[in-house]
């Protein structure tokens, strides 16, 4: 049997429901045969509030590992928490080496409910060296305005002009996500291919247990894109398969609550509405 094989390049979450842990989750159940890179190691202390603590990893060792992985043939790539400007520009060059084509880009710039970029230079570093190689960029409404040098949009039509930008800076798709924090009564993602707007929507959860909706939005089109799906395709599936996972978050303890990676096969998906604007 021949399986499609994913790689991600991002950071391990120790809470096990974002980062790669959240990637390899979801390529399984896409069917896909999952690889990682790891950037940094997150741990979170339980003496202190669950405060994180971010471990990097030396470059060589990314290098290694990144080397490892597309030296097996690799069908799509997913980029994740990338710590430094180094760790960007590392990923984009062996990325542009491996000349694939399926590259998604997750714009990891904060963890949810902070409004700060954990280290400013480096939107400046994903904009040069991730943007123009990717096939579609998944930025929240904060990583969108931060990436496109804008105000964080709030509307679908500031989502409208943000896309228009990340698009004239190389990403061949775009997909925003409003999510839980646009003021809307949908959840709603506003995906443009160069051409179209599309506003996707899903009901919205009224839940505190959505850790790693993101990263696990971001995976499944990275494994619908190996599987042979068109972009759009490949949004609106990982849609249906996020908007499960939240509906199924559940609480790991009095700090965290990851979203379900399988709810979607276990449990059924919603509808998921389609609106060219
Ligand atoms: N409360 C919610 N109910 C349903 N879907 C949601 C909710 N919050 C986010 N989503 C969806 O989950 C996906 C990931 O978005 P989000 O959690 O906002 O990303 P990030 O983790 O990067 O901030 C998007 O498709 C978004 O619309
Ligand atoms: C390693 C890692 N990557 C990514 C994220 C972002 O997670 P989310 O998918 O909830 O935005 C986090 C958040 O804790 C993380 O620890």
């Amino acid at each position: 049997m021949t399986m499609k094989k994913t790689l991600t390049i991002a950071g391990s979450d120790t809470s096990g429901g974002a980062g790669i842990q959240a990637d390899l989750k979801t390529f399984q159940e896409h069917g896909t045969y999952g690889m990682t890179a790891l950037t940094v190691v997150v741990t979170m202390d339980p003496d202190n509030n669950w405060s994180h603590n971010v471990y990097s990893l030396p470059i060589e060792v990314l290098k290694a590992q990144i080397k490892t992985a597309l030296s097996t043939g690799i069908d799509a790539i997913k980029t994740g928490m990338l710590s430094t400007e180094e760790v960007i520009k590392t990923a984009g060059e062996a990325i542009a080496e491996s000349g694939l084509d399926h590259v998604v880009i997750d714009p990891v710039m904060v963890c949810k409910g902070d409004d700060e970029v954990l280290n400013p230079g480096t939107v400046d570093a994903m904009v040069k060296y991730l943007l123009p190689k990717a096939e579609i960029v998944t930025p929240n409404l904060f990583e969108a305005g931060q990436l496109a040098g804008m105000k964080t949009p709030s509307t679908i039509e500031q989502m409208k002009s943000v896309a228009e930008k990340l698009h004239s800076l190389g990403a061949r798709n775009v997909v925003i996500k409003g999510g839980k924090q646009l003021h809307h009564d949908k959840a709603a993602d506003l995906f443009y291919d160069g051409k179209t707007f599309t506003l996707l929507e899903a009901e919205k959860t009224d839940t505190h247990y959505n850790h790693g909706a993101g990263c696990t939005f971001a995976a499944a089109i990275t494994a619908n894109l190996a599987n042979g799906f068109t972009v759009k395709e490949a949004v609106i599936e990982a849609k249906e398969f996020v908007s499960a996972a939240i509906a199924n978050g559940w609480k790991l303890n009095e700090y965290v609550g990851p979203v379900m990676h399988g709810a979607k096969s276990r449990v059924g998906a919603p509808v998921i509405t389609e609106t060219e604007m």
